[in-house]
């Protein structure tokens, strides 16, 4: 397994051409966020915004508006049972994340068909979370797309069926190949204290991280740091190692001074830690 390391940042965090727009850096939809994990997909959101997607917009329970927006005013809102927007609106987006506090109702199960109905094989949609439970639960055909899995590792256990305890580079990479056989492309970013990146292209795992990560909304954030690159760096499999070197690269910068670091603290930290590595 090769290692994810600082080497990765430059080739993926370029310097921003001087006439660009925020056209230029994508368009992500995140979806999720019930009435109960409306902090969820508001630390996603907070992820890719602070990533440098150009435009976000976030669907989820109506209850969230007000508390995503005194967070964060750059991402726009959409009500997630909003039928006709989501129709209008997906197809326009360069990538669409789904799953971070969704929850596991029949109403998020029609959620996910409905993305999986309107999603096109050229776009990237990210499955975290709730998502990938209830694909497992219900034995979910993942549709036609660029894939990126982001489960940990009790939801990699209900997507492949390797027992937590055998978990390991040799497991997790045979249950890669079964899932990714069907798909033009499939990533699988299986979080851990050490986590491993499987990709088309080669299996990686990462050298960033620290317990003091171990706090709930750390994998939000990370899925939506994900989005955030996978919008706006052309090669996905290199964006997503980048994504997960960073996440857990800021992580213990800030640990060197906290007990516990809150993963909203990394995403205001990461417009500062790119332009550090962004490379001409
Ligand atoms: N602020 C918010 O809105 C937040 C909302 N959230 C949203 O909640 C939804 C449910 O996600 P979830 O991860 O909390 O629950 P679930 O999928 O049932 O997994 C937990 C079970 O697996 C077990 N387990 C074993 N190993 C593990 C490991 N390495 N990592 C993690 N778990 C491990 C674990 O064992 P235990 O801890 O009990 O020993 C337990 O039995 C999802 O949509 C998520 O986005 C959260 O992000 C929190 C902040
Ligand atoms: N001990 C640790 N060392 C490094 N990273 C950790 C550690 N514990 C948790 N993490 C990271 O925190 C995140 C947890 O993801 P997840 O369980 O999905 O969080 P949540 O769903 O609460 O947002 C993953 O990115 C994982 O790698
Ligand atoms: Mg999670």
């Amino acid at each position: 397994m090769k290692l994810i390391t600082a080497s990765i940042l430059p080739k993926v965090i370029r310097k921003r051409p001087v006439d660009s727009f925020k056209g230029t850096y994508g368009k992500v939809a995140l979806i999720g966020g019930n009435q109960n994990y409306g902090g969820a997909i508001i630390m996603s959101t907070l992820g890719t915004v602070s990533a440098g997607a150009g435009l976000t917009t976030t669907f989820t329970a109506p209850s969230n508006q007000s508390s995503l927006h005194a967070w964060i005013p750059e991402a726009m809102f959409a009500d997630y049972q909003d039928q006709t927007l989501l129709q209008q609106l997906l197809p326009t987006m360069t990538v669409i994340s789904l799953g971070s506090g969704l929850g596991t109702d029949q109403q998020a199960l029609e959620l996910i068909h409905t993305v999986f109905d309107l999603v096109t094989p050229h776009q990237t949609l990210l499955l975290d979370g709730s998502a990938l439970t209830l694909i497992a639960r219900d034995h979910l055909q993942l549709p036609s797309a660029n894939i990126i899995l982001t489960p940990h590792q009790m939801e990699w256990e209900r997507l492949t069926g390797v027992k937590l305890a055998e978990q390991n580079p040799e497991t997790n990479q045979r249950a890669y190949n079964q899932l990714a056989a069907n798909q033009p492309h499939l990533i699988a970013v299986v979080k851990s204290a050490q986590t491993e990146v499987f990709t088309p292209t080669g299996a990686f795992q990462n050298t960033t991280g620290t317990p003091a990560q171990a706090t709930g909304g750390m994998g939000d954030t990370l899925a939506g740091i994900v989005s955030g690159f996978a919008a706006q760096f052309a090669d996905l499999d290199a964006a997503v190692l980048a994504a997960v070197y960073t996440h857990s690269a800021v992580a213990d910068q800030l640990a060197q001074q906290q007990y516990v670091v809150l993963p909203h603290q990394i995403s205001a930290a990461l417009p500062r830690f790119m332009h550090e590595h962004q490379a001409e």
